[in-house]
């Protein structure tokens, strides 16, 4: 066994062979009636680094009659990444199961195996990488995980659920504009290294704001700095305990990051000229 496959046997958390990939077949789909969704549509990444599920967006002929309607296209592969209780993750698996989000969740990472959310995905039987390595857990390299991410999987977006370590910038690369972030708080204030969980609502509180709340954003190579998509704001007071915050942000993130996961893989964020995402939802 190559080197690479021993690393991904290894950095499968409770199994090896996973594979799940995708031999998703790309019916002929019919045309996006684009007068449906009001999409501005911003320039596309070349076609070769678009998502392989809204790859195959040609005509169906019915007859002699060309038929139009809502693309219907593969849902996405989605790589989520936990390292807590995963109430996020199991947001967005719902939302999959519920048809909100066009996707499906393919793999999932974790730096801590035995957590909540790990071991909700092994009772779903999703496949569990590790990353990255720890004195209790052997995992993948960075390029070990993109070439799972990507050959294995098949992964079209990467969704970090609470995940707690750095992406390394070689992820960051592979998923550009494909890889979203929730943070429980509204950045760029209260971000950064070391700001996360109850670190930060005992922050908000601390410095007497009055608003808080989840961000969802785009990640780049540093924590919490990459493009905001969308924020909610809750009210904070002075006497809630950091306790009594989080379990009210946490309820507007699992309403948030499901719109904004289902808008990512249904094509409905488009660009501004100085790189500030826009979510644009369907008429
Ligand atoms: N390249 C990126 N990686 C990650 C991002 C990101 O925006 N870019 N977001 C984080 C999630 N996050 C906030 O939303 C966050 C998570 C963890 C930390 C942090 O300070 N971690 C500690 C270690 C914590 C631990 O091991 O228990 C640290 O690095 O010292 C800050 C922000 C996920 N990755
Ligand atoms: N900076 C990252 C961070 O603090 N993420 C936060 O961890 C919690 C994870 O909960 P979950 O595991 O139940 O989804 C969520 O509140 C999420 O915003």
């Amino acid at each position: 066994m190559s080197r690479c496959a021993a690393a991904w046997a290894g950095c499968v958390a409770h199994r090896p062979g996973v594979c799940a990939s995708t031999a998703r077949a790309h019916a002929g789909v019919r045309i996006a009636a684009s007068r449906r969704i009001r999409l501005h549509c911003a320039k596309q990444p070349p076609y070769s680094r678009r998502p392989r599920h809204l790859h195959s967006l040609t005509a169906s002929v019915v007859g002699a009659q060309q038929v139009r309607g809502a693309p219907a296209v593969a849902p996405a592969n989605l790589a989520v990444f936990v390292s807590g209780g995963g109430s996020n993750f199991r947001a967005i698996q719902e939302a999959c199961a519920a048809g909100v989000i066009k996707g499906r969740v393919a793999v999932v990472v974790t730096n801590a195996p035995q957590c909540g959310g790990a071991q909700y995905a092994e009772r779903l039987g999703i496949p569990v990488l590790v990353y990255p390595s720890s004195k209790s857990a052997k995992g993948c390299t960075p390029d070990e995980l993109v070439a799972a991410l990507r050959e294995e999987h098949g992964v079209d977006y990467v969704v970090l659920a609470g995940y707690l370590k750095l992406i390394p910038p070689q992820l960051v690369r592979a998923f550009p504009r494909a890889m979203l972030n929730i943070h429980p708080g509204l950045l760029p204030a209260f971000g950064g290294s070391g700001l996360y969980g109850l670190r930060v609502h005992s922050a908000v509180i601390t410095s007497g704001a009055r608003l808080s709340g989840p961000t969802v954003h785009f990640v780049d190579e540093g924590y919490d700095t990459g493009p905001i998509l969308a924020q909610v704001s809750v009210a904070v007071s002075p006497l809630d305990s950091p306790q009594q915050l989080a379990a009210r942000v946490l309820a507007e993130e699992h309403k948030l990051y499901p719109r904004c996961v289902a808008a990512l893989c249904e094509g409905r964020i488009s660009w501004r000229e100085d790189g500030i995402p826009i979510m644009w939802t369907a008429a």
